[in-house]
C-alpha cells in the first residue's frame, strides 16, 4: 500500500467559506489517520472577494496555475453580494478555474439521510439518493467564466452566449452513463434522465441528440427525457423516482439549490467538479453573509465533499483504499443521523458549525462507523 503525501490545494474564500473549510480538512484528516493512510499536505490559495477588496486581484499571484499543480483543489465558498466587479457581477474566480481545468462534471449528490432532514411530508422522500450531473464549463455560463465576454451594446443591451459544443457533450454524457454504470453494480438500477429545453431551443436539442447517441453505447442503462420545467415539478412531486439528471450548466446552477433545499437546505449539497485531468471539490453552497462568523454554518456538504475528493484521489492516484477513506466520512454522517448524533442549527437543532465537525470526525475515528449503512 501507497503512503506517498497527497497534496490538496486549499481555497477557503469567503463567508462561512473558511469555516466549512476547516471542517472538511478535518474529516479527511481523520479519514485518512483512521485506516493509516498517511498524511494529506494542504496548500492555502488566498482568493475571493475578500482578497479582491484588499488587492483588486481575485486571486493571489501565480494561484491559478498552484490550484491546478495539486492532486485535487477544495474550495469552500466564494463571493459577497456587497463587492462587486465595474460590470456589476461579482467575484468568480472559481468559475475561470473550471474553465481553465476544463471541469465540466459537476456532481451534486441530493440524498436524503435515515433520520435526517426532510421537507416533503410522502414517506417515499426517505429514498431520495439521486444525482444532479450539472456541465460546469459551457451552457449558459459560457459568457461568465472569464470576464468581459458577455457582448455589451452600449447601455441598451447586453447579450450572453449560451453554448453547447459536441465535444464537452459527449463527454459530459460518457461520464453520465459511466456513473450509472458504478451505481447499478451497487444499487441493481440506474437511469440517466436528459433534463433540457429541447421543445424551445436548437442548442438544447443538439444537447438531447448526442445524449441520444451516446445513450446507445450503454444498452443496459434506461434513460429518460425530461423538459427542466417539468422536472423542477417531479422533483417536489416525485424525487424518488429519479438517478441521475443530466442537464446545462444554468439549469444545473437553479436544479442543485432545489435539490439541496429537498434533503434540507445548501447544508447538505456537497459537490464534485470533475475534469480529465483535475478535481475541485467544494459545497454548492455559497458563502451565506447572513450566517458568516456565527459557528452556525453546516459543514456536513463541504465534508461530504471532502468525501467525494477522497473518493476520485482514489482513482486518480491508482490508491483504492482512498475510497474506503472517502466511504468512512459518507458512513459517519450516515449513522450520525441514523443515531441522532448529528442537529446541526440549520434545520432548527443546536448544533453549530464547530460541533458537527467534531462530532463526524469523532464517528470516522470509531470502528463501529466502518461499513455502518451497509450494515443498515
Ligand atoms: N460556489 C460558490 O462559491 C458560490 C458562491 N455564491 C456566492 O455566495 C454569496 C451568497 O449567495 P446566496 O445566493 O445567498 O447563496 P448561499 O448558498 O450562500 O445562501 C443561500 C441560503 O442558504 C443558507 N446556507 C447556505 N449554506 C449554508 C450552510 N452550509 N449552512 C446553513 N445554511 C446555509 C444561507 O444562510 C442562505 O439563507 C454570493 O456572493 C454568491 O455569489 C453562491 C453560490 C455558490
Ligand atoms: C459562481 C457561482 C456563484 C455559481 C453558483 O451558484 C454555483 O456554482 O453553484
Ligand atoms: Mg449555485
Amino acid at each position: 500500500m501507497s503512503s506517498a503525501s497527497i497534496t490538496v490545494a486549499v481555497i477557503k474564500g469567503d463567508g462561512i467559506g473558511p469555516d466549512v473549510t476547516d471542517a472538511a480538512t478535518a474529516a479527511i484528516d481523520a479519514a485518512v489517520a483512521a485506516l493509516g493512510l498517511g498524511a494529506v499536505t494542504y496548500r492555502e490559495i488566498k482568493a475571493g472577494a475578500g482578497v479582491f477588496k484588499e488587492t483588486g486581484r481575485d486571486i493571489e499571484p501565480g494561484g491559478d496555475e498552484r490550484a491546478g499543480q495539486a492532486d485535487a483543489i477544495l474550495l469552500g465558498a466564494i463571493g459577497l453580494p456587497s463587492v462587486r466587479q465595474k460590470d456589476g457581477t461579482e467575484i468568480t474566480p472559481h468559475l475561470r478555474l473550471r474553465e481553465i481545468y476544463q471541469l465540466y462534471a459537476g456532481v451534486r449528490p441530493v440524498r436524503a439521510y435515515p433520520n435526517g432532514p426532510q421537507r416533503l411530508a410522502d414517506p417515499r422522500a426517505r429514498d431520495i439518493d439521486l444525482i444532479i450531473l450539472r456541465e460546469s464549463t459551457e451552457g449558459l455560463f459560457y459568457s461568465a467564466a472569464i470576464h468581459g465576454r458577455a457582448e455589451v451594446i452600449g447601455d441598451t443591451e447586453v447579450r450572453e452566449t449560451l453554448r453547447i459544443t459536441r465535444a464537452t457533450t459527449e463527454k459530459l454524457h460518457t461520464f453520465a452513463f459511466n456513473l450509472a454504470r458504478k451505481r447499478k453494480a451497487r444499487r441493481g438500477k440506474a437511469l440517466v434522465t436528459c433534463v433540457d429545453k429541447a421543445n424551445v431551443f436548437e442548442s438544447m436539442a443538439f444537447f438531447r441528440r448526442i445524449f441520444d447517441e451516446v445513450a446507445e453505447g450503454f444498452p443496459d442503462i434506461e434513460t429518460g427525457r425530461n423538459y427542466v420545467d417539468a422536472q423542477a415539478l417531479d422533483l417536489i412531486r416525485q424525487p424518488w423516482a429519479f438517478d441521475i439528471l443530466v442537464m446545462e450548466n444554468m439549469f444545473g446552477d437553479i436544479i442543485s439549490d432545489l435539490g439541496g433545499g429537498l434533503v434540507g437546505g445548501m447544508g447538505m449539497a456537497s459537490c464534485a467538479e470533475i475534469g480529465d485531468d483535475a478535481g475541485l471539490f467544494q459545497p454548492a453552497h455559497g458563502s451565506a453573509p447572513d450566517i458568516a462568523g456565527q459557528d452556525k454554518a453546516n459543514p456536513l456538504a463541504a465534508i461530504l465533499s471532502g468525501g467525494l475528493l477522497l473518493d476520485y484521489l482514489a482513482e486518480k492516484l491508482d490508491r483504492p483504499e482512498l475510497a474506503d477513506a472517502g466511504l468512512l466520512i459518507d458512513d459517519a454522517v450516515y449513522r450520525g443521523f441514523y443515531e441522532r448524533l448529528i442537529d446541526p442549527m440549520e434545520f432548527g437543532g443546536t448544533m453549530g458549525t464547530r460541533d458537527v465537525a467534531a462530532t463526524v470526525c469523532r464517528l470516522i475515528g470509531e470502528p463501529e462507523t466502518r461499513d455502518f449503512q451497509r450494515n443498515h
